[in-house]
Parts: C-alpha cells; structure tokens; sequence
C-alpha cells in the first residue's frame, strides 16, 4: 500500500478515535447519572409511594402508586444497561476499532460503501453513518463470504447483490494502524499466519477477524434444528461454536439472553479455557455444564456414580490383569451406548405398562404399611392405555391419599402414647398455644350457643366442655403421628416406591425378560458376564459410567421427563464422545431448544463413541435428515504443517485434513535409554522451549497415574514450575501442565511433550485415536519420547516426517 492511502487510512482512524473518545466523555456521565437516578430510586421506592390499605379506594391507590414507581425503576434500570452497554462497547473499540473493510456497490446504485468491520457497532453522533459495523451485521458477512467480485448478502427484506471492489484488513493496537493488508481469495493468509503463529494463551481467544469462509457457514447456519460439525483436529469447531452463539445472541437480541443457551464441555476445565471468548466479544457466558453435572444431579442420591475419567482409566489400565471380565466390561462399554440397547430400553419400557414393574412396600416402623404387591396390584389396575408416568402420578396420588388414612388410624396405637412421654418442651408449647387459641373459638361458640338458648327458651342437650387435657393429649397424638409420617409422605412425593434399581438389574436378571425386547442379533460378546458385572455393581449401589445415562434414561421413561423449556440452544462439543442414549436424554431434556453438535470421530477416544456424520450416523435420524444440516471443516489451523502432516499419517481417518500453510520445526523423537534420562531431557527441553519464547507446554501422558509419576520426577530433579492436571482441575493455567491425554480434548499448548511414546504404551489398535489426539494438541512443536520400542503408529510412519535423536 502507498504512503498516501497509508496516511487516509491512519486519518481516518484517528477521526473514529476521537469520535469515540468524544462519545464516550458524553456517555460517562450519561451512565453514571442514570446509575444514580436507579439507586436512589431503589433506595426510596417506598418513601415515594403512599400506602393506605384502609379502604377499597386507598388500597387500590396504594397499589397504582407502587406500580408507578416499578414502572419508574425498571425504565431507568432498562436505560442504564443499554448505555452501559454502549459505553462498553465503545471502549472495546477504542483499542482496536475494526480489523476490516470491503468496499461494495450495491447493483442499481451510484455509490460505493466503505463497510469498516469491528466487533460491534458505532453509529456517527447524528446517528446517519456507520463508522463501524458488527461483524454479526448482514453486510459483514460478505467480508468473511467473497473475494473482491460479485457479491450477495440475505437481508430478512432480501438479497441484496453488487460488486465488491476492495477487501482489506488491519491491525490497529492501541489505536495505531500497525498493519493493513489488501486482499484477495481467502481471508488474508498473511493475517491469519500472524495470528496462528502467535504463542497459545491458557485462554481461547475469539477469531471474528479471521473467521474463514466455512467456518462463517456454519455460525450464522439458523434454519436447522440440529447442527452438525465433522471437524479435523483444530480446524475451529470451538471456535466456530462460541462465535456462533455471539451471533446469535447478537440476531435475536430481542428474545434470547445468555441463559438461554447451554454448552456441554468435555471437563470442567475447558469451561474456564473458552470462558474469556464472549466476555471479549461484549456477551455474557453461556452456561456451561457437563454432562456429568447432569448425572450426578439425577442420580447420585442413589448411587455412587462412575465418572467417564474413571471409566477410562479402567479401560487403560486394567486389560492386563484380568483378561475375560474386561473383555465383558469393554463389550458392555460398546452394547450400553449403542441404538440396539435403546431400542431394548424403550420397549422394556413398553413391556412394563404390563408386566414387570417393581415397587418397595411403604414401610413405618418396621412394617409394611402398604406392600409392594399392594401397589403393584393398584398399578396395573389402571388403564393399560394410561402412559407409564401417568400412572405413576396417578399411584402417587393414591399412596398419599392411602397414607392419610392409615396415619388416621395411627392415632390411637401405643407406641404414639410412648412418645408421648419423650416429647420436648417445645411441643408442649406449641399444643398449649394452639390449645388456647382453640379455646377462644370454643368459647365464642358457647356463648353464642348460650344465647340461642335464651332466645329460643330451649335447653341444648349437649351442653359443651372443653376438656383441656384430652385434647391436648389428642393434639400431641397428632403431632406425633403427623411427625412420623412425614419422611414416608417425602419419599412417596420423591417416587422412592419405585424400585428402578430392580427394574433396571431385571434386564440383566432375566434372559426371558431381556429376549423379548431387543434383537438377538444385537446381542453383545459375553453377555452372562456383562450381566454380572451390572448387577454386581448395582448390589453395591454404584452405578457404571455407560449405565448411568441408560439408566436415567429409563428412569424418566417411568417416572416422566423433567424437561426444560426456556433453553433455545444447546452446543455440545467433543460430540463424537456421547452415545447416542445422551442425544436422545439431551433432545427429551430440552425439547424447546436446537441443537449444534462439534466432533471429530478420528478423535473419539471413548469406546461409547457415536459417528457424527455420513450414512451410518444414528446421529442424523435424531430429528430427522430434513431438519439436519451437515458440514465438514478439514483445514486445520492450530498446528505447524509439519505437525499436522506427521498426526495425519497416523491415522487412516485423517487423510482428508488440509494444513494450514505455516511452517515450522518437524516432529522431534528422543529415544532414550531410560526413565531417569529422560526427566534429564524434559528437564532441559523445558528450559530451551522457553527460550525459544513457547509458554505454553504440554506434558501429555496416557492415564491419570503416568501424569503423577511424571509430575513426581520432574519435580524431584528440580523442576518446581510445572502443574499437575486431574479430573478436578478447574482452571486451565499457563505454564507447564502435565495432564492425562483424555483430559486434554479440546486445549492446546505451544509445545506437546508426550511422555511415553513406546510400545509398551500405545500399542493396541483401539489406542490410536488417543495418541492421534494428545499429537494434534501441539501448535508449534511437538517432541516425542521412548525408552524403548517406539509405537508400532510411529514405527510405520515415512521417517522424513519427524526428526530421530538417539539421547
Ligand atoms: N479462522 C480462524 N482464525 C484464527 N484462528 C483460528 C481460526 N480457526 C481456528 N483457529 C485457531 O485454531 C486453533 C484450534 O481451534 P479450535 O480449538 O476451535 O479447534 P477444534 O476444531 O475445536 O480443535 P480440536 O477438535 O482439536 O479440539 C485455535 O487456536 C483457534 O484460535
């Protein structure tokens, strides 16, 4: 670009500057006025309104007035948020005001529209020209959509079409143009190499400015009901998925809010990595939940619930030991998350509107009070065409109505006068006070009675007494039975009558129960043992990770769906992760809402995986393939080309994935003699990948113990600066982290330093997809260990991909 367009560029920067500077000197005040106005209203609300309730008039008066002053407050509470929001807005912009531009002229017109594209809108003060607009805004999607040339954009009045005659992009820091860049086919490769070869941050970062074109597809996509993104590793699904729901929070502002909108992340700590993005795009948070959150909600007051780390664990760990049960336990794995097990599942639920439902007896103090066959018995006395969690309402009701006519009955058993004699003083007090009470009205009624009996001249013949000792021993009986019954009445309200763990075990009991629901074809490898284990698990009141959704599942079929309906959007991430069980609870559990699914099956590390794409996807039979819209990301960003072409030759599935052009060190791999030299080398290579200036580094082992001994030894030779990742880390931290590969789906790190690349380590087929997975967390470089035969996944890669050291 010449010096002259430079200097126009730069003058017309400081002209937005200052317009924003002048605004928000304006707006400052404006907010703080408006913040004043609200407190004190609050602080005086009632002084203002004048309340009377002593007549109709007065009262109605009251009521008007306080209305009026609501009304007041809630005007003012209205304008302060839109201001302070605007002067947030306007302070964002002031560092940066836009990172882009298109000139367009619209077909028919005589002028050309200079579009300057930031991350939200600035109107001139005569409110008649835009200095910026959002990149959300119809127009602005032609920056990320076309080429300088035709170009179209929808409006909700139409499509408007035109010619583009220019596309360009800056960056502006602190409100100085450090760069601009013309350009032509995709958006600005040279841009996007600056960006992606920038350090990785322990916090994702929003990518409005370089959105590219596949990925702006799939964020302004509002017409399906679900959503799904096949995507390589690091080709921007997360990133897509949060930009996503800016957009959509910014397109329907007028009826949908942050809360509306959930996000299952894969750990609790990617929540903290992606919180930053929408903060710094001026939008709330989403919610973000993990699945697992859900699970424990429902199910662990009764059991103790695996977790799907644990499970994982298990299925590294511990297929040495005993080959037979975990054989059973993988083929369970695979069975329970499977759409054969859900068909078994809803026709089990089917067959129980017959036969086959288990209830506890209520039980009071230690006796039946109803029996199970009693409420069996009740249960299937209702029409066969009532739905199953309609009966259960309809059982409930009776259990109750059952229950206060046995607590009547109570009244006079002995064990009540026992009690009796243990009540505290309390009791006795609230007695006496009701008695008293009672008393005044027993008075009055006598005298009123007495009157009539003037007035009439006719004795009663029952003349009245009150006996205070009787009734107040009648008074205590209630209140002791009363007290007594409660927990039973809580439990009946709680469905506690329901034995789900009995009619959940009765699958895995009874082959005749269990034939008649699935078919046999389906049937999985060893499954005697399976229904072993299961069983043997729910004796001792815990719960496998791949049960607990079926389980629940199976629950809600029974008891009804706790459905939530004011979520609109729901976004789950690592979709290639939830079975298809989860889909199906997701869809029931939030019938209102639509749904965008991010995966990568070549990253689907657990055996419950669900294909998110092509023919075989159950996953497009969830709503339908007319209310489905599929895409593809297969360029992927995060990694060096070199990375990306050395991950890519380890799995078949990953051919298809296209590397960003940037370039970088290939793949190092250390063989090393032994465990202790190779803390030495970790050690070292630490300290030179700091130098190098890469912060952020991964140290990725296979299972949770390996992190602990690697963590252990580090620290132990000297290195006191690293940080061991769990399950229950909250926080992704910048640093060093050492972290079990499953933990870290979806981050990434400057450098990867995977622990033990040998053999001994990934070995079996069914672990490639996790080393694949730990390899494609490196941006920048990635090193490699082995202290002894190197994995057969390396051992067959071209060796012009990697570089060897012998150490
Ligand atoms: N259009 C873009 N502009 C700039 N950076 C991008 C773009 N798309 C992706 N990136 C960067 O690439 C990296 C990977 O993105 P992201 O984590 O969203 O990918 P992903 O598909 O979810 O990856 P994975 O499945 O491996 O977890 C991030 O650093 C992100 O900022």
């Amino acid at each position: 670009m010449n010096t002259k367009e430079w200097n126009l560029e730069q003058e017309r920067l400081n002209q937005v500057v200052r317009e924003l500077e002048a605004r928000i000197i304006e707006l400052e005040p404006e907010v703080t006025g408006l913040h004043d106005q609200v407190t004190g209203i609050r602080r005086r609300f009632w002084e203002e309104v004048t309340v009377n309730t002593n007549t109709h008039e007065d009262f109605e008066e009251t009521f008007y007035s306080i209305r009026q002053q609501e009304a007041l407050l809630s005007e003012r509470e209205r304008s302060h948020k839109l201001r302070l929001q605007q002067l947030r807005n306007m302070k964002r912009l002031l560092k940066s005001p836009y990172f882009g531009r298109i000139d367009f002229k619209e077909k028919g017109m005589s002028v050309t529209e200079k579009v300057y594209i930031g991350v939200s809108s600035f109107v001139d003060s005569e409110g008649m020209d835009f200095l910026v607009y959002d990149w959300r805004t119809p127009i602005a999607s032609m920056y990320y959509d076309y080429e300088p040339g035709a170009a179209s954009y929808d409006t909700p009045s139409g499509q408007i079409a035109g010619m583009m005659t220019l596309k360009r992009q800056y960056q502006i820091r602190q409100g100085e143009l450090c760069n601009v860049f013309d350009t032509s086919l995709t958006i600005g490769d040279e841009l996007l190499q600056q960006v992606l070869g920038q350090g990785a941050d322990h916090q994702m970062r929003s990518i409005v400015a370089t959105i590219q074109k596949e990925q702006n597809a799939i964020i302004r996509n509002d017409t399906s009901r679900l959503l799904i993104v096949q995507g390589a590793a690091g080709s921007g699904k997360t990133s897509a998925a949060l930009q996503r729901v800016a957009y959509l929070l910014y397109k329907h502002r007028e009826r949908l809010t942050a809360d509306q909108v959930v996000l299952f992340s894969p750990n609790p700590m990617f929540n903290s990595y992606v919180s930053t993005v929408l903060p710094e795009l001026g939008e709330e948070n989403m919610q973000q939940v993990t699945f697992q959150e859900y699970l424990d909600y429902s199910l662990s007051d009764t059991f103790h619930l695996e977790d799907p780390f644990d499970q994982m664990e298990y299925v590294l760990t511990a297929q040495r030991s005993h080959e037979e049960e975990y054989a059973a336990r993988l083929s369970g794995i695979k069975y329970k998350a499977s759409e054969g097990f859900l068909n078994v599942i809803q026709n089990y639920a089917n067959w129980l509107t017959h036969e086959g439902m288990k209830f506890r007896a209520i039980r009071f103090r230690g006796r039946d009070l109803i029996s199970a066959e009693q409420i069996e018995s009740k249960f299937y006395s209702y029409d066969a065409s009532i739905r199953l969690a309609n009966r259960i309402a309809l059982l409930k009701e009776w259990l109750l109505s059952e229950l206060r006519i046995l607590e009547k009955k109570e009244l006079e058993a002995s064990w009540v006068r026992d009690e009796l004699d243990y009540l505290d003083q309390d009791a006795y007090a609230e007695v006496y006070r009701e008695l008293h009470n009672e008393r005044a009205v027993f008075d009055f009624a006598e005298q009123y009675e007495e009157v009539r009996e003037r007035l009439n001249n006719r004795r009663r013949a029952d003349e009245g007494d009150f006996d205070f000792a009787d009734r107040e021993e009648e008074l205590l009986r209630v209140m002791v039975v009363k007290e007594n019954f409660s927990p039973v009445k809580q439990s009946v309200k709680r469905l506690s009558f329901i034995d789900l763990a009995q009619i959940y075990s009765n699958l895995f009991e009874e082959e005749r129960v269990f034939g008649q629901m699935g078919d046999q074809a389906d049937m999985p490898s060893l499954w005697p043992q399976i229904c072993q284990q299961t069983r043997d698990k729910l004796g001792q009141l815990e719960l496998f990770y791949e049960d607990a959704t079926p389980y629940l599942f199976l629950k809600e079929l029974i008891e009804g769906v706790r459905t939530n309906t004011q979520v609109r959007h729901v976004f789950v991430d690592e979709g290639q992760d939830y079975s298809m069980f989860q889909y199906e609870y997701l869809k029931k559990m939030f019938p209102r809402a639509r749904m965008t699914i991010l995966g990568d099956f070549s990253q689907a590390i657990y055996t419950q995986a669900t294909e998110l794409h092509g023919v075989d996807s159950p996953l497009i039979r969830l709503y339908g393939e007319a209310d489905t819209s599929v895409f593809h990301l297969v360029r992927s960003y995060r990694s060096t080309r070199e990375i990306v072409e050395f991950t890519k030759a380890l799995l078949p599935e990953a051919k298809e994935v296209i590397p960003f052009n940037r370039s970088g060190r290939k793949p190092d791999l250390y063989r090393i003699e032994n465990g202790e030299n190779r803390i030495i080398r970790i050690a070292e290579h630490l300290t030179s990948l700091r130098e190098e200036g890469l912060t952020s580094i991964g140290i990725i082992t296979k299972t949770a113990a390996e992190s602990k001994e690697a963590f252990e030894l580090l620290t132990a030779s000297g290195c006191q600066d690293v940080k061991l990742v769990t399950k229950g880390t909250l926080t992704f931290e910048a640093g060093v982290s050492i972290i079990p590969v499953y933990l870290a789906k979806g981050v990434e790190f400057d450098a990867v330093l995977i622990y033990d690349a040998s053999a001994d380590s990934y070995q079996q087929e069914s672990e490639r997809k996790l080393f694949y997975t730990a390899c494609t967390r490196a941006m920048h470089r990635l090193l490699l260990y082995s202290t002894g035969e190197w994995t057969p996944f390396v051992q067959s890669l071209n060796a012009d991909l990697f570089v060897m050291t012998q150490a």
